[in-house]
């Protein structure tokens, strides 16, 4: 069926998945999930490597015309993935407005984005110049600049080393809170899903196993009783166990 792209509003929920399911062939991946998203919610999404995140994260930026169920998101969406995708051949202004007429109020918008990941000095480089953290920013600052009331992050971190995926840490933290998007964020990393998100979800044969708040203040400590309590909980029904380096 696919997915329907609706107008904003500001009270409804951002997304609405009923029900949504996926097959591959003989696989069944997504078995009748349900999941609403409100404006603004940063939700985390875990779960053992091949549940399908990604798949489910397709279907919501409408990449994937052949899920089943019902599934309403909004029209102005963006997607970062575990990898940049830059266009190799473009400088980095043009390729934060791609997709978008060019001209000088849209060239202004691309710059000021770039601004906000610290990279206006970079508005002219070509992409193989950049680090990957980078790459990464302008990934971020792509997304951003189109205004996207749902913000799709499917590993973006997964790639940086520990470093510079705490500085993204912070740096995400800022954009989000600045601009207010809805935030549906994919990972393996159990930390990164409490460090950031308003709620956790697992996803557990094809469907959403847990939902849990996460009430912890900001900014969150890894050490505090709060946090190591939930990491806990998640890890469980992740089927980790409670062992001090699972994830
Ligand atoms: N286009 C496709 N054709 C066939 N099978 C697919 C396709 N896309 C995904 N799958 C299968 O669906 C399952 C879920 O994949 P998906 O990438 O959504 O998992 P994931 O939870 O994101 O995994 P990971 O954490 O390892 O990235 C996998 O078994 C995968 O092989």
């Amino acid at each position: 069926m696919g997915t329907d792209l609706i107008e904003p509003t500001r009270t409804n929920p951002v997304v609405v998945a009923r029900g949504v399911r996926r097959v591959f062939g003989e696989q069944l991946v997504l078995d009748g999930l349900d999941l609403d998203i409100a404006p603004g919610e940063f939700v985390a999404l875990l779960g053992r490597s091949g549940s399908g995140k990604s798949t489910f994260l397709r279907a919501l930026g409408a990449l994937d015309a052949e899920v089943e169920g019902h599934l309403r998101v909004p029209a102005q969406q963006a997607i970062v993935f575990q990898d940049p995708r830059l266009l190799p051949w473009q400088k980095v202004l043009t390729n934060v407005n791609i997709g978008r007429p060019d001209n000088a109020q849209t060239r202004a918008d691309a710059l000021a984005a770039l601004d906000e990941v610290q990279l206006a000095s970079k508005a002219k480089a070509w992409p193989r110049t950049l680090s990957g953290g980078e790459a990464q920013r302008v990934a971020l600052a792509r997304a951003l600049v189109r205004e996207p009331e749902l913000l799709l992050l499917d590993e973006p971190f997964g790639a940086l080393d520990a470093l510079t995926r705490i500085k993204m840490h912070g740096l995400l933290q800022q954009l989000v809170a600045k601009y207010r998007p809805a935030v549906l964020l994919v990972t393996h990393d159990v930390d990164e899903a409490i460090l950031l998100a308003d709620r956790v979800i697992v996803l557990t044969d094809g469907a959403i196993s847990l939902s849990s708040p996460v009430e912890i203040p900001k900014p969150r400590s890894r050490d505090s009783r709060e946090f190591n309590e939930l990491r806990r909980h998640l890890l469980t029904e992740l089927g980790v166990g409670d062992e001090p380096d699972a994830q």
